[in-house]
C-alpha cells in the first residue's frame, strides 16, 4: 500500500471495553502501518467510548443510539426512533469526513454508521471479538466487504468467504510489554517478595467476583499475598467499604485499572471474566489464570471462550455459581503450585496472536481503492 496519499478511516462501535480497546488496537496498527491515516471514532452518547477514546488521542462523535434491552420496556419503544436519528447523523459523518473505508468492532454503536456507509457505497470491514456473533455484526456481515474474527468456524454466522481469521487485536503497550515484573509492582506500589493476584471483572467489573472476592477477605488478609483488586465503576464504593474493617493492606481496590500491561505485569495469578480481549490479553501476557465466565452474556459464549483455554491446558475455570465456594481456594492453591503455573503459562502463550492488529490493518488499507 502506497503511504503517501491521505486515507481517511471511520472506526465505529463500543458499549463496553471488549469493543472500545480492539478498535484503538486497529487505530494504533493502521497509524503504524501507513503514515497518511486520518481517523475518526463514532461511538455512543454517554457511553465508556466517549472518554476512552480521547484518552487514546483520537477525535470521537457519538450518535444518539441505545441498546435494545432484551426485556419489554419502555425505553425499546423509542428504539426505531433512536435508530433512524442515528442513521441520519451518520449520513451527515459520512457527507462532512468522507471516508475511504468504515472499520465496526460490534455493540450497537457500530450499527448507524456500518449501514449508513455501506448504503453510500463506501465499503465495510466488521471484526468479531467472540466466538458467537454479536447482533449488530450479524446485521452487517450481509453488506460487509470482509470479516476479521477471532475464533474458527465463524461460517455459520457469516458468509465464509469474507472470512479472515487474525484473532483479536490487543493493545500495542500490553504487546510490547516485557513484563517487567519490579517496575510493575512499584507502579502500584506493592511488595518484591509478595505473590501478587490481579482480579479483573472485564471493562464493567463483575457482580459474582466481587461479591466472593468480599467474602474472602479475612482468608486474603492472612494469607501471604498482595491483591490488585479491580471492581468496575458501579461496585467500587461497596468493595472499598468492606476491606475498610479489615487491617488490608495487602489488599488494593481500583475501580478501572488504565495500565493494563502493568497490571498483568505485577500479577503472579490473575482471577478474570472470560470476555473476548481479556482473554486475547491473557495469551499475550502469559499469566496462569482462573477465570470465571459471565453466565449473562448471550449464548453462554463467555464459556466458549474459556473452554477453548481449558482444553489446551493453558487456564483453569471455575463456574459462576461455584464462585463462592471454589474461586478463592483454587487461586491460592495455584498460586502456590509453582509447575502448574509454569504450564498454564507456557500453554497460554502458545494460543496467542501478537499479529492481529497489524493484519487487520493491512485488510483495511487493501480495501482502499
Ligand atoms: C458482560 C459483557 O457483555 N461482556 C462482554 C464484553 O466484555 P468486556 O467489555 O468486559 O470485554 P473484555 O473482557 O473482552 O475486554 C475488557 C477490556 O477492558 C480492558 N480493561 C478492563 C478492566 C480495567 O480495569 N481496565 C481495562 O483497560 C481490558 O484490558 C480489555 O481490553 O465484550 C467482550 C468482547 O466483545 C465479550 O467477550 C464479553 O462477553
Amino acid at each position: 500500500m502506497a503511504t503517501n496519499k491521505p486515507v481517511r478511516i471511520i472506526i465505529s462501535g463500543g458499549g463496553t471495553g471488549g469493543h472500545i480497546y480492539p478498535a484503538i488496537a486497529i487505530a494504533n496498527a493502521l497509524k503504524e502501518t501507513s503514515n497518511s491515516v486520518e481517523l475518526l471514532f463514532v461511538g455512543a452518547i454517554g457511553k465508556m467510548e466517549m472518554q476512552k477514546v480521547p484518552q487514546a488521542g483520537y477525535k470521537i462523535i457519538g450518535l444518539p443510539i441505545a441498546g435494545l434491552q432484551r426485556k419489554l420496556t419502555a425505553a425499546n419503544l423509542l428504539f426505531p426512533f433512536k435508530v433512524i436519528n442515528s442513521i441520519w447523523k451518520a449520513k451527515s459523518i459520512l457527507k462532512e469526513f468522507k471516508p475511504d473505508v468504515a472499520v465496526g468492532v460490534g455493540g450497537y454503536a457500530s450499527g448507524p454508521l456500518l449501514y449508513a456507509a455501506a448504503s453510500a457505497g463506501i465499503p465495510t470491514l466488521i471484526q468479531e471479538q467472540n466466538s458467537y456473533a454479536g447482533l449488530t455484526n450479524k446485521w452487517l456481515a450481509k453488506n460487509a466487504k470482509k470479516i476479521c474474527v477471532a475464533y474458527p468456524d465463524m461460517s455459520t454466522f457469516f458468509p465464509s468467504d469474507k472470512i479472515i481469521v487474525t484473532g483479536n487485536p490487543v493493545r500495542k503497550d500490553i504487546l510490547d510489554t516485557n513484563l517487567n515484573r519490579s517496575k510493575a509492582l512499584q507502579h502500584f506500589k506493592l511488595a518484591e517478595n509478595k505473590p501478587t493476584i490481579l482480579v479483573i471483572g472485564g471493562s464493567l467489573g463483575a457482580r459474582t467476583i466481587n461479591e466472593t472476592l468480599k467474602a474472602s477477605l479475612q482468608t486474603l488478609s492472612q494469607a501471604n499475598v498482595q491483591v490488585i483488586w479491580q471492581t468496575g465503576k458501579f461496585y467500587f464504593e461497596s468493595c472499598k467499604q468492606a476491606t475498610a474493617s479489615y487491617s488490608t493492606s495487602n489488599i488494593q481496590v481500583h475501580d478501572f485499572i488504565a495500565p493494563m500491561d502493568l497490571a498483568y505485569g505485577a500479577a503472579d495469578v490473575v482471577i478474570s471474566r472470560a470476555g473476548a480481549l481479556s482473554i486475547s490479553e491473557l495469551c499475550l501476557a502469559a499469566k496462569p489464570a482462573v477465570l470465571v465466565p459471565s453466565p449473562n452474556v448471550s449464548e453462554d459464549h463467555q464459556t466458549k471462550n474459556a473452554m477453548a483455554l481449558v482444553n489446551n491446558q493453558a487456564a483453569l475455570m471455575v463456574k459462576d455459581a461455584e464462585a463462592m465456594e471454589k474461586l478463592i481456594p483454587a487461586t491460592l492453591s495455584l498460586l502456590g503450585d509453582e509447575s502448574k503455573k509454569r504450564e498454564l503459562a507456557i500453554n497460554i502463550r502458545k494460543l496467542g496472536k501478537p499479529d492481529a492488529a497489524k493484519q487487520i490493518a493491512q485488510e483495511i488499507l487493501k480495501l482502499i481503492k
